[in-house]
């Protein structure tokens, strides 16, 4: 069973327009939505749609707090989270003729003691896999991510920025970087496939079994003790990316869960992020075709 991990959740509000995006006048969107969001619980949703276990936790506050949770609850995905003041925050993506704006709130400020009540929250549940994903809240540090990490016998799987991945001491199960976190965390070169392969590599050294390194429509690379594999990103007419991370990683671990091997993980993870960017928003998308989208996945050893 997996748990995971959001400490700086959002709704994430998605406006379209036909036009592009101009100053100082106003735009008119003609579509709006309202979406539960943040990393651990996007990746909550998704997994719950492919009928792994799974309870999302977190911090939530204020009306924002309240519209997650009861999206999540309409949803059927099990929830334990911790009530802190201030209002979760709300982030925006504007899709302006075909253009992407990501606006993102900072989060309300919250204290250390809140990391004490959060990993009760998830000892309690006593999950098997931890997904601890997005950024900090202000007044939080990585250690607060460490301490998750190393307060039980379960494995962590990370997703947050460059500059917090490389300030994690804990031992960790997986990270997943896209390709300016990549970069960011290791300061290589990931202008390639192959230098995205090389830095997720030498990136495990600091603490990571497994490095799934996403790379837009360039695909995924997973490295780890059996290899280095890449999966080519399929072909399809993107609308919104945001997610597609959380969707990535959403498929390998389902795939883990259901005892997979890392190709097929691989191939998952890329089925269903392509269902996700091909629809505005981080709502959960029609995840049932996803076996034979995975079968249409093309994986190879680098
Ligand atoms: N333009 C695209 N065409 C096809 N597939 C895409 C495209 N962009 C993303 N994907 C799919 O989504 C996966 C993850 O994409 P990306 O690297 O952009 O994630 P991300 O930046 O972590 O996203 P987020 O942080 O919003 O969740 C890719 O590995 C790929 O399978
Ligand atoms: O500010 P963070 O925590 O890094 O990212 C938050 C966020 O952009 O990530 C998700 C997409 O991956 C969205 O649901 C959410 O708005």
């Amino acid at each position: 069973m997996i748990v995971t991990v959001t400490y700086n959740p959002a709704v994430d509000q998605t406006i379209q327009f036909d036009e592009q995006m101009a100053p100082e006048r106003v735009m008119r969107a003609n579509k709006a939505q309202f979406d539960a969001g943040g990393k651990g619980i996007n990746a909550a949703q998704f997994l719950t749609a492919m009928d792994r276990p799974c309870v999302a936790t977190g911090l939530l506050g204020g009306f924002t707090g309240s519209f997650i949770r009861e999206t999540l609850q309409d949803d059927g995905v099990e929830t334990a989270f911790i009530d802190v003041d201030g209002t979760t925050r709300l982030n925006t993506t504007a899709i302006a003729a075909a253009e992407e704006y990501k606006l993102n709130q900072a989060g309300p400020t919250v204290g250390e003691s809140v990391v004490d009540a959060l990993l009760e929250q998830v000892r309690a549940q006593s999950p098997d896999r931890v997904l601890i994903g997005g950024s900090l809240p202000p007044g939080l540090s990585p250690d607060a991510i460490d301490r998750i990490a190393a307060g039980g016998d379960w494995e962590t799987i990370v997703d947050t920025g460059g500059d917090v991945l490389r300030e994690l001491d804990a031992q960790y199960g997986l990270c997943k970087p896209n390709r300016a976190e990549l970069g960011d965390a290791t300061g290589a070169d990931v202008s390639t496939v192959e230098g995205c392969a090389d830095a997720a590599d030498a990136f495990r050294d600091r603490g990571f079994d497994r490095v799934l390194a996403s790379l837009g429509a360039d695909g995924a690379v997973l490295v780890g003790d059996t290899g280095r594999l890449y999966a080519e990103a399929l072909d399809i007419d993107v609308v919104d990316t945001v997610g597609a991370g959380d969707a990535l990683l959403s498929g390998v671990l389902s795939a883990w869960e259901a005892g997979a091997d890392d190709e097929t993980a691989l191939r998952t993870g890329v089925a269903v992020s392509s269902q996700v960017v091909q629809r505005a928003g981080t709502a959960v998308p029609d995840l049932n075709d996803i076996g034979s989208l995975r079968d249409g996945v093309t994986v190879r050893r680098l």
